[in-house]
């Protein structure tokens, strides 16, 4: 309970965004193409650095060639052998917080291919235990929290929903194609209300881990994904799993309602790498103008200017009451090893250093 309090008032002090960057392992069929991690280095004992060199084309001559170098500092910088359960200890403070009444958002942000899908899910099912993703693993600690609390007197009902932003649209992943009614839309949950839901979205109770891994494997069947030059099976869309948790305490006439929202972005990929045309061509540019709103939307955070252009995405739209609210936000930025996306990688990096000089706010329990 201590250490409970403790993490919240560290990272009410800090501001409510953190960023933890995980560099996937070489896959077996990279192996033969890159041998180790040349441009990467993580600094013994700084478990919060990492540094991309390179060899400065510039300097031509007999000198030897200088190298560039770029240094970067998260909250934590995950090499490729830390294990789901290793990066999962790191953030279950976090997730058990939503028990606390506390919005919770987790995301994570990378080019294609470099490993959010497998973070935040685990791989292809079936798959072992030891390999699950964040999604499965911040449920099953929710529900073993809940019940750790009923011996005080909290009850806690659980509901999840699934959903994807496919080029602008979007999708109840809980659905199949054939039973979804018209368009979904975000809407004010009252007139005059920062609160905003989706009407008719699917909610389901949920109970166990195992109803939730349902929840994700039928979510994966009809999410939109494809194979493109960069990844054999791209997500070509924004997945936002929530977990709506509503808690009572009877004895003591106390009520907690909060979420946990955990969002598997579009990859990020440059038009000319990822060879896109036709439906693809799209796809990538819808991907890539709903990235760069939320780079905006971030930076206007930052700024603390007037205005924050969340309605120029429905990505940025849906996600506003976890940017601009009191919602505790954990980014993960996931990077590829291979020394061809260096260009990517530093992209990416750049862009969760910039989140992580973010103060956004500060989190706030929703706990009467
Ligand atoms: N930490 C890891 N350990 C082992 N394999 C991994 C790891 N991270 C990713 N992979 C593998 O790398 C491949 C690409 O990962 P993944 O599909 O998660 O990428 P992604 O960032 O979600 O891509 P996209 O944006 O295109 O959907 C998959 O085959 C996945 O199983």
């Amino acid at each position: 309970m201590e250490r409970r309090r403790l993490h919240n008032d560290i990272q009410e002090l800090r501001g409510n965004i953190r960023v933890f960057c995980r560099v996937r392992p070489l896959l077996p069929e990279e192996r033969e193409r890159q041998r180790g991690l040349p441009h990467l280095h993580f600094p013994a004992q700084e478990p919060r650095s990492l540094v991309l060199t390179r060899p400065d084309d510039s300097q031509v001559g007999r000198e030897r060639r200088a190298e560039l170098r770029y240094d970067f500092s998260f909250d934590r910088v995950f090499p490729p052998g830390a294990s789901q359960q290793e990066i999962f200890q790191e953030i279950q403070l976090l997730v058990q917080s939503a028990l606390d009444g506390y919005p919770v958002c987790i995301f994570a942000y990378g080019q294609t291919g470099s490993g959010k899908t497998f973070t935040m899910e685990g791989p292809e099912p079936p798959a072992a235990p030891e390999s699950r993703g964040m999604i499965p693993r911040a449920v099953r600690h929710l529900f073993l929290g809940a019940r750790d609390l009923a011996g005080k007197g909290w009850q806690y009902r659980f509901s999840a929903s699934f959903l994807e932003i496919y080029n602008e649209a979007l999708r109840d992943l809980l659905l199949a194609k054939g039973e979804r009614g018209s368009e979904l839309e975000i809407r004010r949950l009252a007139p005059g209300s920062d609160e905003l839901h989706v009407p008719n979205l699917t909610w389901v109770p949920v109970e166990s881990e195992e109803q939730v891994l349902e929840l994700l494997l039928r979510a994966s069947s009809q999410r939109s994904v494809a194979r493109t030059g960069l990844n054999e099976r791209s997500s070509r869309s924004h997945s936002v799993f929530q977990l709506r948790i509503q808690g009572e305490h009877g004895a003591r006439d106390l009520r907690c309602a909060s979420s946990l929202t955990l969002v598997d972005l579009a990859g990020s990929e440059r038009l000319e790498k990822s060879g896109s045309v036709g439906n693809r061509l799209r796809e990538t540019q819808s991907i890539n103008s709903s990235l760069s709103a939320l780079g905006l939307v971030i930076s206007a955070l930052c700024n603390k200017e007037p205005h924050v252009p969340y309605r120029n995405s429905k990505l940025t739209f849906l996600l506003q009451n976890c940017l601009g609210g009191h919602a505790k936000v954990l980014m993960f930025v996931t990077i590829s090893p291979l020394e061809e996306n260096f260009g990517e990688s530093l992209n990416s990096l750049r862009f969760a250093s910039k989140v992580n000089e973010c103060m956004i706010g500060t989190a706030q329990a929703n706990r009467k």
